[in-house]
């Protein structure tokens, strides 16, 4: 990865986690470089990071050695027929969802590298979980470039079929706001109980870490064995467990999830 210039097309939330993740890292700032069509995200950026930035997709992308493509899906073609000049030869690293890797080739009128990828916002804290997705060919050196990109801000998977991506979407791209969204549902419930929100936030985030910490630092118990040996028999745990059973969780979380990857594909479709 050594003095490989990177270049972020798009300066919003995944670029800002990615770029926080390898920062954190050690990457030298001086060699990372976002666009993005108005300044605040930028100014932030260069503030809290110290890394270059520009409102030149072209010059930047010109000036790089690997270009991350990381604006909206609905906006990838506009974005890549732009950038059509200055592209041979660069790695080309997408994370958006959606698009296949096919059509980026339609996009640029040419044959490009391009390795998709699907990240998650935890990435900011070296805590991210990527997917990555090579077609055949892909130089072996560009395959460990992307890889090591990613790494460097969390964990990784190499997924075989292109298919794949769509279900690291629903496991990992996707899947913080279905954390996020289920200890809201609990700070909004303890502060029903009467709890001051600050205090709710406080129990519910920790119990999170604590429990998200436990599945991970015990890899020879499953997450049924570690919910065993907090539900006591005809306990408290027992009695809110039964409640989510009884409401369907399992078949909720399977749909949602279903539901996530029928987007994606229904994307795929449509850009
Ligand atoms: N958010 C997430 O958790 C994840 C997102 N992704 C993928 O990442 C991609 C980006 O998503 P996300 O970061 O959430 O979206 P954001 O909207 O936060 O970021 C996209 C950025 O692109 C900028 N932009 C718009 N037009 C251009 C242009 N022509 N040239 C350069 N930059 C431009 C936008 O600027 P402005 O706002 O000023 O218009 C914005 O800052 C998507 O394709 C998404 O599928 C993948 C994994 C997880
Ligand atoms: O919601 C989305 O479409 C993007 C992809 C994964 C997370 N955010």
């Amino acid at each position: 990865m050594q003095n490989t210039k990177i270049c972020f097309i798009g300066a919003g939330n995944m670029s800002r986690a990615i770029i926080g993740g390898l920062i954190k890292s050690g990457y030298s700032a001086s060699l990372i470089t976002a666009t993005n069509p108005s300044t605040p995200k930028l100014d932030a950026l260069a503030t809290d990071y110290g890394i270059n930035t520009s409102q030149d997709n072209v010059k930047s992308a010109a000036a790089a050695d690997v270009i991350v493509l990381s604006v909206k899906p609905q906006l990838m073609q506009a974005v890549c027929e732009s950038l059509t000049d200055v592209v041979d030869g660069k790695l080309l690293i997408t994370i958006a969802a959606g698009i296949p890797e096919s059509r980026y080739h339609d996009y640029f009128g040419r044959q490009v590298k391009l390795i998709r990828t699907m990240p998650n916002t935890p990435m900011q804290l070296g805590l991210g979980m990527t997917g990555l997705y090579a077609p055949a060919g892909m130089p072996q050196e560009d395959k460990a470039f992307a890889e090591s990109l990613m790494r460097a801000c969390g964990d990784i998977v190499w997924v075989d079929k292109e298919s794949g991506i769509d279900k690291v979407i629903a496991l990992a791209g996707s899947s913080p706001a279905y954390f996020f969204l289920f200890i809201e549902a609990m700070i909004e419930a303890g502060v029903e109980m009467g709890l001051p929100e600050a205090d709710a936030r406080t129990l519910a985030q920790q119990a999170a870490v604590g429990a998200a910490a436990m599945v991970k630092q015990n890899p020879e118990l499953t997450p049924a064995e570690l919910r065993a040996n907090v539900t006591s028999k005809g306990g408290t745990t027992a009695e809110a467990i039964a409640t989510f059973e009884a409401g369907g969780l399992r078949s909720l979380v399977k749909d949602a999830m279903g539901n996530c990857i029928k987007r994606a594909e229904e994307m795929a479709r449509n850009f």
